[in-house]
């Protein structure tokens, strides 16, 4: 299916009643606004006047991009906060400077202008090809992701969704940029590794935006501080009637000399003030991985944990290393220009390492250890000044760590604990290359002096031997459950449906829903505006998260939707991880990702901490029969009825062991791969590879 049919069936009537509002005079000058001339001149101009609405523009024009907030809808005209349409003309202005205009934030654009913004779009793998200009909704928009790549999509390890190549049926994307820089390229709002020139450096605003070349925009955006009062601090939610059942769940420790899992906090013999902040936060009792978990980092070994989504794998190593810090004493904080943490923490995506820095903040609460937490799409110089008051516990994105790193704001000499969250994350093609590059920074102490945690829900067997380079040799092993299995707490539910039927059926289900906490997961970011808008045209409240959208918008986003504002979030993947929110009931996949963890962790956004949860998948038998084989077993496993028509599929795109073929998750890992350490007969090489790159729809901003 391709952006025509995209295209054809948005401007069918029953679309065309909505016309978002396109407040033309605030953009009308300026690089940007030449664009939006351009493209009023062009045939969206013509559609928009066919809807009688001559000075709107901003969404369904016809064969061009979609923009991010080019539409408003009676719930999201709040005109500050809400969703979209909320940015001030300054901050479009600002934007155009940025010389992202209006490609990514708002409006309708010129397809061919879309996606071409200068050194920020560098790291394309080249071309967006043969796709219509128009909304980036097909299986081919996949193609407007990679500029965001990071050196995942593409080549052997591609897509499995069919590009569409040549010329096709309409304008043709041109990445200016991309050209000759080959597949690569991580990029965070303002900041990228250069892989595919060769160079593999790290550009950030600092080299760019903030010095006085032309490398691109110059982020601005400060975070709000978060609440300073202690309430707020140790704000929480219930735990549900299935947190006891927690108890029933088999773990298994693998290595050896494995100390005794604790029962209680008190065995933990923790201090007074982190047993204060323990009960502030409302626990009171252990989740299977705390328990295993405390007592193996509090006799200082290595371990690589698994837990199922939501059952507090954050604890459970926050808790451990905070106590060693406070029993071994850490540097007094003061301003100094050099910090020297004994902590890092990193995580995959911003909003999630913002997560972990309050929980950190909330632990260390009362105590002499400061935590700090560093992430792109915000001003280099907060980060700064936010480390140079002193730091003993950094959280940070890896790019962005990177960065502080090489301004020599951060030394590693003092680290005693470094922690890779989402670590099969951090350990695949996308960040791995930037975790050996950190590990092996100079003044980094050695696997050997340092204590390494990987945490995560999903931990693929190649990636665990990745692991092996982080890790010192005696690590253990926990893994609570089956290892990449869902949480028992989500219900789930998986619809055969096509393409064609599935915003219909998204309404229905929406609106059965009511107000519930909805998390909708769709496979690209203009996806996740296309789909946005449409909601909020049908009246439903909704905002979105994704990749291009300004870090700002998206921390407004969530923040709307985790109190309440928006009960509905249309997604990429860039939240599919960690993220926390209290009562989220359901998930709905309105495009099922690419690898089966991707999917754990989806629908792990709800059923959180003994909570029960709902999650719908609509199931494309066009496109997603390979996913048929590992959602059977995880529904399986999950207890989970199973369609028998998802058999069938399973059964009739059944792939022997040992032919490959198949992308990550015809087979979990159960155990340890050291138990068996030439890797299983049933991946092969091309699984092994594929299997641990994302989908070009996960090349998001992540970082
Ligand atoms: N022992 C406990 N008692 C009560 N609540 C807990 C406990 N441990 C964790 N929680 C709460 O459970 C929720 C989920 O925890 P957390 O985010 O650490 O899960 P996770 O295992 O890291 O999930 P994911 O795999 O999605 O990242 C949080 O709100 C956390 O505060």
């Amino acid at each position: 299916m391709g952006d025509e049919d995209w295209e054809a069936e948005i401007i069918k009537p029953h679309m065309s009643s909505y016309v978002p509002v396109f407040e033309k005079d605030k953009y009308s000058s300026g690089a940007n606004g030449d664009t939006f001339n351009r493209t009023l001149a062009t045939s969206d101009a013509g559609e928009s006047n066919k809807r009688e609405n001559p000075p709107t523009t901003g969404g369904f024009g016809r064969g061009k991009s979609f923009g991010n907030r080019g539409f408003l809808n009676n719930r999201l005209e709040e005109g500050q906060s809400s969703g979209f349409w909320r940015e001030s003309n300054n901050d479009c202005e600002e934007n155009q400077a940025r010389n992202r205009g209006f490609s990514k934030r708002g409006g309708c654009q010129d397809g061919n202008d879309s996606e071409t913004s200068g050194p920020f779009r560098r790291g394309g793998r080249g071309s967006f090809r043969g796709c219509r200009g128009g909304f980036g909704l097909g299986r081919s928009s996949n193609e407007y992701e990679q500029d965001e790549g990071m050196q995942r999509s593409g080549g052997p390890f591609g897509s499995r969704r069919p590009t569409v190549s040549g010329s096709g049926n309409g304008d043709t994307f041109q990445n200016r940029s991309g050209s000759g820089s080959g597949r690569g390229g991580y990029k965070g709002l303002n900041e990228e590794v250069v892989t595919g020139s060769g160079k593999n450096s790290w550009k950030s605003e600092a080299e760019g935006g903030e010095s006085n070349d032309i490398q691109g925009p110059k982020v601005t955006y400060i975070p709000p501080p978060p609440p300073e009062d202690e309430d707020s601090i140790f704000a929480h939610y219930q735990t549900g009637i299935n947190f006891d059942k927690y108890d029933t769940i088999l773990v298994e420790v693998s290595g050896h000399d494995a100390p005794p899992a604790i029962l209680t906090f008190e065995e933990a013999n923790l201090c007074q003030t982190l047993n204060n902040n323990i009960a502030k936060a409302g626990y009171t009792k252990l989740t299977p991985v705390q328990k295993y978990s405390i007592p193996i980092i509090l006799a200082g070994r290595d371990l690589m944990a698994c837990a199922q989504t939501g059952s507090g794998k954050t604890a459970a190593f926050l808790l451990p290393i905070l106590a060693h810090m406070m029993r071994d004493g850490i540097t007094a904080s003061r301003f100094k220009e050099l910090q020297e943490p004994e902590c890092i923490i990193v995580a995959p995506t911003r909003e999630l390492i913002n997560q972990i820095y309050l929980e950190a903040r909330k632990f260390s609460f009362g105590t002499c250890v400061r935590a700090v937490v560093i992430y792109g799409g915000t001003q280099l110089g907060h980060s700064i000044r936010q480390i140079v008051q002193g730091c003993n516990l950094l959280c940070a994105t890896p790019g962005r760590l990177m960065d502080i790193i090489s301004k020599e704001k951060i030394g590693l000499k003092q680290v005693k604990y470094l922690v890779l969250d989402e670590a099969d994350r951090m350990l695949d093609m996308g960040f791995g290359p930037e975790m050996k590059k950190l590990i092996a920074c100079p003044g980094m102490p050695t696997k050997e002096q340092r204590q390494t945690l990987l945490f995560s829900a999903t931990f693929p067997e190649e990636i665990q031997r990745l692991a092996g380079e982080f890790l010192k040799s005696n690590y253990l092993f926990v893994a609570v459950g089956q290892v990449g299995g869902a949480c028992r707490d989500v219900q789930q539910t998986i619809l055969q449906i096509g393409q064609y039927s599935k915003r219909e059926k998204l309404v229905e289900i929406l609106r059965n829903i009511g107000d519930e906490r909805t998390m909708v997961f769709v496979e690209t970011k203009k996806k996740a505006d296309f789909i946005a808008t449409f909601l909020c045209q049908e009246k439903i409240s909704t905002t979105s998260i994704h990749g291009d959208r300004e870090q700002r918008e998206r921390e407004q986003a969530l923040g709307d939707f985790r109190y309440g504002k928006c009960p509905v979030l249309v997604a990429t993947s860039v939240a599919a991880r960690g993220l926390d929110i209290e009562n989220v009931q359901h998930v709905i996949n309105f495009d099922l990702p690419s690898t089966i963890d991707e999917y754990v962790h989806r629908i792990g956004r709800t059923g959180r901490c003994g909570n029960t949860g709902r999650a719908i998948s609509f199931f494309d038998p066009e496109s997603d029969n390979h996913l048929a084989q590992p959602l059977v077993k995880v529904l399986s496993d999950a207890q989970q009825d199973v369609p028998a028509w998802l058999e069938e599929i399973a059964f009739s795109s059944y792939v022997p062991s040992g032919f490959g073929g198949s992308t990550r998750g015809s087979v979990f890992a159960s155990v340890d791969t050291r138990k068996n350490p030439q890797g299983r007969s049933t991946l092969s090489t091309a699984g092994l590879l594929s299997s641990a790159a994302p989908s070009p729809a996960d090349d998001e901003s992540w970082d």
